[in-house]
């Protein structure tokens, strides 16, 4: 590829990468999983959790930044019965899908006086899986990730999928996340029981909620620093509310046990209900846009 005067390839660990930095910001992309590990802005802090734990190693899963889980999410026999039969041929079924530990090729880049942009493409392994995805990642004063599922199967599919982010935050008893007041959710652990949330979503315990119907914006408030991180989404009502707390954080991979005071996932999602439909060479986007409030 040719190289960019603001992005440039490298490697992180074992695990081809690219680093972009512009007038704007600085950002770190794993092309295994289009995995987006670092977005800081100019004259601001990171907004993606940084894990002195996680683990660069080519073929595995790492934990930080934003994952992807595609093309189902979380474990494959939680999901519909439709995504599941989609699926039902494959002979390997991976927590959150195939993606999250796939090389993707770079297809395209662009770069302007305020924008760098880069196009991501997964040709999956496992050919039959009837799919492509196309990730757009978009550094400018924002974060933007846009993800293009394609049908290029003969056969309808269903699939559920997340950008499964993951934030800091300085302590995670003094956060909250606005932006689902009223919104259904379902508790995983506790049977999968649909509730309702009131009002802002807080942290006092571990959590694991799939929140469906939800609105396009949401805005994560770390109250002991005052930071706000907001998050406008497209092409999904659905999202992950995440945070081990301390018993799940002892049995994680790559993960300090302490690591749960200072982060949490708001994973944008096409889950549960929301799970995407697609006819042959129909397709669907995902995106996300991530920033600060001007100042
Ligand atoms: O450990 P991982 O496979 O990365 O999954 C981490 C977490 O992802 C999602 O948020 C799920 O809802 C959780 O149940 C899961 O524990």
């Amino acid at each position: 590829m040719d190289v960019l005067r603001t992005l440039k390839p490298t490697l992180v660990g074992n695990i081809p990468a690219l680093l972009i930095d512009n007038t704007h910001a600085s950002a770190l992309i794993l092309l295994q999983g289009a995995q987006v590990i670092s977005f800081c802005p100019r004259q601001g802090q990171e907004l993606l959790w940084q894990n002195p734990q996680a683990c660069f190693q080519l073929g595995s899963s790492v934990r930080a930044g934003i994952p992807l889980c595609w093309p189902w999410f979380g474990q494959y026999d939680k999901n519909p019965e439709q995504v599941q039969a989609s699926f039902a041929h494959l002979n390997h079924y991976p927590a959150h899908g195939i993606a999250r530990d796939s090389l993707f090729q770079v297809i395209g880049w662009q770069e302007s006086a305020d924008e760098t942009q880069v196009q991501l493409r997964l040709h999956p392994r496992q050919a039959n899986i009837g799919l492509t995805a196309e990730m757009s990642i978009s550094v400018s004063t924002r974060l933007q990730l846009t993800l293009t599922t394609t049908n290029t199967s003969s056969r309808e599919i269903f699939c559920s999928q997340a950008l499964h982010s993951y934030f800091p935050t300085s302590n995670i008893r003094q956060t909250i996340v606005q932006g689902f007041d009223n919104s259904t959710y379902i508790d995983a652990l506790d049977n999968w029981t649909a509730k309702i949330q009131r009002g802002d979503i807080t942290f006092s315990g571990e959590t694991d909620r799939v929140y469906t119907g939800t609105r396009n914006q949401s805005n994560i408030i770390d109250t002991e620093s005052g930071r706000t991180i907001q998050l406008q989404t497209n092409g999904s009502h659905s999202s992950v509310i995440w945070n081990p707390w301390i018993e799940k954080s002892q049995r994680l991979s790559q993960f300090d046990e302490t690591a749960y005071q200072t982060m949490l996932c708001v994973e944008t999602a096409n889950a549960a209900d929301d799970h995407i439909y697609l006819k042959p060479d129909d397709a669907h986007t995902l995106q996300l846009t991530i920033g600060e409030p001007a100042p």
